[in-house]
């Protein structure tokens, strides 16, 4: 179907967060012509709350799952103020007194392991910090602290109990640290401190509202297959997999990395190498969920978070009021489980589980969900890191326009704020969507 005569001014591609906020603001115009191709037959993208696997009183959010940084300055702050449910969120704190921490033969591990651990690590990290700041050919946190590291002469427990702490970082950055940029480490988070907010109905549902409030004018189903600069009108015209054709003045693309690596969309012309190198260049993660429900609770139902000194599953989120246990895992892990049948993952699970609590009556799940981002072709992994050789620069040029009427957004193109989070994918979609209205004022 070929929508002839019909020009939008902006046609924004994907209906993610950055797509979404992007949306908000050309709405406030008016005047503007625009849409949203969504090749899902969802809105939301890496933000998803599944509401049927485990029935809607068990939400589970299968992507994104907390706002980070959250404060009055985040762009979903006054989204969430006015959401409903939002007495029932709360701050997600990884270390307290809910938060035991087993080693892999089950055993409880002691404050003072915990602690010699913790002193350990800080200088480790001390390390990266510094090179951060002094290191002038770049290299991977892993490589800056190798040396001390395999110096190291401590008992096994608090060895692995370090491994865990870095485990956080590889769990965050959805990369292991052979592959994460010391230079840029501390760029990611603009040196914010975190502030998690959990929302127990859902990200996914949180964001699904903002969608529905605002009426945004979404075409699901819509797979982008080609954008295409070069005709003479000026115009830029968009196809689609089902073979429709639209033309709009300016596009927006909001699809994700991991997308753009694997050139889901073939753009006429070529896009410009500077940008091709930045897609290149920035390095894209992986990471996933491994989600359990038991029939009954057998674990300490005041347990907020397990965490394990296990190489393989380390962070287990407690929901005892669904009988849900929540695994995330780093990419490593992920890659591995993602590539066998999901049935021996759970036996795997299970083993370990049962270790952790050997004096319990452990059941087998009833019902269990493994995420597989990284096989999905609209996200084709998690979110975006610095890898080795990528910094602020490179999310420049990944969120620079090109060809004139091609502009960009999304979590890996925020300069000078946050990078793999929502809140990122949302400023970057807002500040894109401002420059393209004074583009078509001027
Ligand atoms: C396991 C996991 C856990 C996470 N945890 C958190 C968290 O706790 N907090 C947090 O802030 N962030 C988290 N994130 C990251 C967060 O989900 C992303 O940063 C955010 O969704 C990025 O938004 P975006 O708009 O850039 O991209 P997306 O959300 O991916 O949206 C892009 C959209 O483009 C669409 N699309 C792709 N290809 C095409 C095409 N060819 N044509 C048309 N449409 C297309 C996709 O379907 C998608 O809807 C997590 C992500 C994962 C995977």
């Amino acid at each position: 179907m070929t929508l002839e005569g019909e020009i939008f001014d902006v046609i924004v591609v994907g209906c993610g967060p950055s797509g979404i906020s992007a949306a908000i603001e050309l709405q406030k115009i008016p005047s503007l012509k625009f849409t949203v191709l969504e090749a899902r037959d969802r809105i939301g993208g890496r933000v998803f709350t599944d509401i049927t696997t485990f029935g809607p009183n068990a939400p589970v959010d299968l992507g994104a799952q907390w706002i980070h940084h959250y404060r009055s300055e985040n762009s979903l702050h006054k989204y969430h103020q006015l959401s409903e449910g939002r007495n029932s969120d709360y701050h997600f704190i990884l270390r307290s007194s809910t938060t035991p921490i087993f080693d892999i033969d089950g055993t409880r591990i002691s404050e003072e392991k915990i602690s010699q651990a913790e002193k350990i690590y800080n200088q480790l990290y001390k390390k990266i910090i510094e090179s951060s700041r002094l290191l002038s050919v770049d290299k991977s946190v892993h490589d800056v602290i190798k040396s001390e590291y395999d110096q190291l002469t401590i008992d096994s427990q608090v060895k692995r109990l370090v491994d865990l702490s870095f485990g956080f970082i590889e769990q965050y950055e959805a990369e292991n640290l052979d592959q994460l940029s010391a230079k840029s480490f501390l760029t990611s988070d603009d040196g914010l401190e975190e502030f998690n907010l959990a929302l127990p109905n859902g990200f996914g549902t949180f964001i699904q509202q903002i969608v529905r409030d605002h009426q945004l004018p979404v075409r699901l189903n819509s797979v982008v297959t080609r954008i295409d600069a070069s005709s003479p009108d000026s115009l830029v015209q968009i196809r689609t997999k089902d073979n429709e054709l639209f033309r709009c003045k300016y596009v927006l693309v909001t699809i994700p990395l991991g997308c753009l690596k694997h050139r889901s969309i073939e753009f006429v012309p070529e896009l410009p190498e500077w940008k091709q190198n930045a897609i290149d260049t920035m390095g894209y993660g992986i990471a996933g969920k491994i989600v359990l429900q038991f029939p009954y609770v057998f674990w300490d139902s005041s347990y907020t978070t397990i965490l394990c000194t296990s190489p393989r599953f380390r962070f287990i989120l407690c929901r005892p009021d669904v009988g849900i246990l929540h695994i995330k895992t780093t990419a490593r892990v992920t890659t591995e489980i993602g590539n066998k049948a999901d049935q021996e993952t759970i036996d795997e699970v299970m083993i370990l589980i049962r270790k952790l609590f050997p004096d319990a009556n452990v059941p087998e799940p009833s019902r269990y969900l493994i995420t597989k981002w990284e096989h999905d072709p609209f996200a084709m992994g998690a979110y975006s890191y610095f890898a080795v050789g990528a910094d602020n620069q490179t999310l420049m040029s990944l969120a620079r326009e090109c060809h004139e009427r091609i502009y960009w957004a999304g979590e890996h193109a925020n300069y000078n704020g946050t990078l793999g989070c929502v809140d990122s994918a949302f400023d970057s979609g807002q500040r894109e969507a401002k420059r393209i209205v004074d583009k078509l004022k001027s």
